[in-house]
């Protein structure tokens, strides 16, 4: 007798309702052991290879949850924030769906209720829309009343449970919108930007920023920022997160639009990765760990989920965080639209196989929407 003419409805008798219709058609394969027994089993001996039955691990939801090494919580969530220098604005960007630019006064009320929800770390991004706040060298970057500062003492003391991450670049505060300062033939001046930038970081964490992430991508920052943090006597208190792994491509453009942060001329290409670069990231990764970085983070995500897995690797005792850019956000967004599939299906999906690559801090402007989706 075969073992698949066992199957018999007893088996599925005390299946929620629900739940019926997916485990009778998997009917072929999930006789169960109490089929075996309470039925006709006495007498049957079951041939065959017994490691071929895998649905047993998954036809009940929660054993379908026991297959992941890592599940999404919200302490995961890191949520990206722009903050402007109009204290009163609130404008919503185009093209990333529902984020807004915001000024101090606006976002308390804002992050209050997410908060309440379980929100447990921002990152903050400085959008400084007053046009005379631009120049060569990126000075208002660490300006004490500057929209990232005000902000970092705001959100301090008003969410004591908040953990504050500030992404460090001077892009957004240049006039020419390159992520450090330029030499005369347009190109970065490495070793004056690692220094402003380094300044900027510690003025941020000097501010009372949890964490500082530099996505500038000059070499040695790193480094750089660990000594002045040493220097100042809070490296113990300070994070340093690396933007590690930062390829180049076109999955940051609603970023740009948010931070108004486009080079004026020429692209990233000679300081962020070049996307086929597995080698260089690798090597990024070993030495940002040697230069004294606390996490590792790898970005754009789902596009570079080998380069997620290759960090878990070579940096296997730090933390591993992914930041799923703009782009894949405002791509998300897109295809639910168009009816490829539930936003919050996807939004899973996607988190999903970042965790699986190994992965276990997730940047996310879908943050909101998971502290509702993981209430529930
Ligand atoms: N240094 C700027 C910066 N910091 C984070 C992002 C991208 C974030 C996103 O797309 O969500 C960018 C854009 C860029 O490098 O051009
Ligand atoms: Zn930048
Ligand atoms: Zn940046």
């Amino acid at each position: 007798m075969s073992f698949s003419t066992l199957v018999s409805d007893i088996a599925f008798r005390d299946a929620p309702p629900g739940e019926r219709d997916s485990q009778i058609s998997h009917a072929r394969s999930q006789a169960t052991a109490r089929s075996l027994t309470s039925t006709r089993a006495t007498s049957v001996s079951i041939s065959g290879d017994i490691s071929s039955q895998l649905h047993a691990g998954y036809s009940h939801p929660l054993a379908r949850t026991w297959q992941s090494e890592r599940q999404l919580t919200k302490e995961m969530l890191i949520y990206p924030i722009f903050i402007t220098d109009n204290p009163d604005e609130e404008t919503p960007i185009p093209s990333l769906p529902n984020q807004s630019r915001r000024g101090l006064n606006r976002i308390v009320p804002f992050l209050a209720p997410l908060v309440r929800k379980g929100l447990r770390s921002v990152m903050l991004f400085g959008v400084p829309l007053n046009p005379t706040a631009k120049d060569p060298l990126g000075t208002a970057a660490d300006d004490p009343s500057g929209p990232v500062i005000q902000a970092i003492r705001l959100l301090r003391s008003t969410f004591p449970s908040l953990y504050i991450t500030v992404d460090v670049c001077l892009c957004e505060y240049t006039s020419h919108g390159h992520c450090g300062i330029l030499c005369d033939d347009g190109s970065l001046n490495n070793t004056q930007s690692v220094e402003r930038i380094s300044d900027v970081a510690v003025a941020y964490a000097m501010a009372g920023a949890h964490c500082v992430a530099p996505s500038d991508m000059n070499d040695g920052r790193i480094r750089a920022i660990k000594l002045k943090l040493i220097e100042a006597g809070i490296s113990h208190q300070v994070t340093l997160m690396s933007y590690a792994a930062k390829f180049s491509g076109c999955l940051y453009g609603p970023f740009r639009d948010a931070a108004g942060s486009s080079p004026s001329f020429g692209d990233r290409k000679c300081y962020q990765l070049p996307p086929g670069g597995r080698g260089l990231a690798r090597r990024a990764i070993v030495r940002d760990v040697a230069e004294g970085a606390d996490i590792i983070m790898v970005k754009p995500a789902s596009t570079f989920l080998d380069i997620i897995s290759d960090a878990k690797e070579l940096a296997k005792d730090l933390p591993i965080a992914a930041y799923q850019v703009s782009g894949e956000y405002a791509m998300i967004h897109a295809g639910a639209k168009a009816g490829v599939f539930g936003l919050k299906e996807m939004a899973f999906e996607s988190t999903q196989g970042i965790l699986r690559a190994g992965a276990g801090i997730v940047i996310s402007y879908f943050t909101p929407d998971f502290l509702d989706w993981l209430s529930t």
